[in-house]
């Protein structure tokens, strides 16, 4: 999670506020209707378990005297923003991280005539449902949830006051610290050889990648699930991955990711852009031939780790469609 760092009409950073608000909301309304896409049999979230790692931060000029005079008269205590965050958990009605942080952000401003621009973001605290068996089969229990080790879907809004009232001047939903390991079918090599090259060339390697992704709608009104036929889901996304890591021979990282943007905006006409975030996990090899296997023994690789950045947009869609 990060702040942007925007400045004042003085050409200052400032800013407040608390992270590590933890919301567990039980029965959130469920996500319903959203729209199906042929890599994903994700149909929506239960909502059981709504369970967030909130980050807020208030902006406004209104908030200098606390700095420079230390006269907190216009504070809001941010142990009360926690309090209100809490509170307004209980009065949410709709399916979405992304939603809830708009109704969030709009509630403060509403409420303390002050702030110029509040930002939140908030990492998922998922629950994966769990099997039991009720007396005549294994069925899923709707009582016991086993908190989740793997990815998590994430989210951030931005909401100012203006003349026009409150807009939503930023918003992103993503997924990230997905880890992902194709055991065969990637390679890399035809990159520079020089004195300072000692990596072998592969034309085949257990590459392992882990995998922060955010997104962008066209338009922000999308993003809030409130209308779910144009809701773009993590799940989905992280389905798409998953499905262009398995088909795609691919020469590295970089030229991974391009192809699972790419299907991610074709897929989804509602997105203006995707970003990548990756890092190389790939296993070294211990063991190469193994007698009668196909097999090979590997370990952790060791420090330092490379990584990407990378945004895809729907001008490189459009551009790729002409070629
Ligand atoms: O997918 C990769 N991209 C790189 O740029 C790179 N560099 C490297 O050493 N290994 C890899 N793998």
């Amino acid at each position: 999670m990060f702040v942007d760092e925007e400045k004042t009409a003085d050409d200052r950073v400032m800013y407040y506020g608390k992270g590590d608000v933890f919301v567990f909301r039980t029965y959130a309304t469920p996500l319903t209707n959203i729209t199906k896409i042929p890599e994903s049999d994700f149909t929506g979230r239960e909502n059981v378990i709504f369970g967030m790692n909130i980050q807020v931060s208030f902006r406004g000029e209104k908030f200098l005297p606390s700095f420079t005079e230390g006269d907190n008269s216009m504070v809001v205590a941010t142990d009360s923003m926690k309090n209100f965050i809490l509170a307004h958990a209980a009065k949410y009605e709709g399916a979405t991280m992304e939603g809830f942080l708009q109704f969030v952000g709009e509630r403060f401003l509403e409420k303390y005539n002050h702030i110029e621009a509040v930002e939140l973001s908030s990492d998922e605290i998922p629950y994966d449902t769990v099997k039991i068996h009720d007396g005549s089969g294994i069925v899923e229990s709707d009582l016991v949830y086993n908190c989740s080790r793997n990815e998590y879907s994430t989210a951030s809004v931005e909401v100012t006051r203006t003349d026009e009232g409150y807009k939503l001047t930023k918003q992103t939903g993503g997924i990230s610290d997905l880890h992902l390991i194709k055991v065969s079918g990637s390679s890399f090599y035809g990159y520079i050889q020089d004195e300072y090259t000692q990596l072998p060339e592969t034309s085949d390697r257990p590459l392992f990648i882990f995998l922060d992704l955010s997104w962008i709608y066209q338009d922000m009104k999308d993003g809030t699930g409130d209308n779910p036929e144009r809701y773009v889901a993590a799940e989905q996304v992280r389905d798409i991955a998953v499905t262009v890591f398995h088909e795609l021979y691919n020469n590295s990282i970089q030229h991974l990711i391009n192809e699972i943007g790419l299907r991610v905006l074709q897929r989804f006409p509602q997105l203006d852009q995707i970003r990548f975030k990756t890092n190389n996990r790939t296993w070294e090899p211990v063991i190469q031939d193994i007698e009668g296997s196909k097999g090979q023994v590997h370990t952790e690789p060791r420090p330092p780790y490379g990584f990407q950045g990378f945004t895809v947009t729907r001008k490189d869609l459009e551009n790729k469609g002409n070629k």
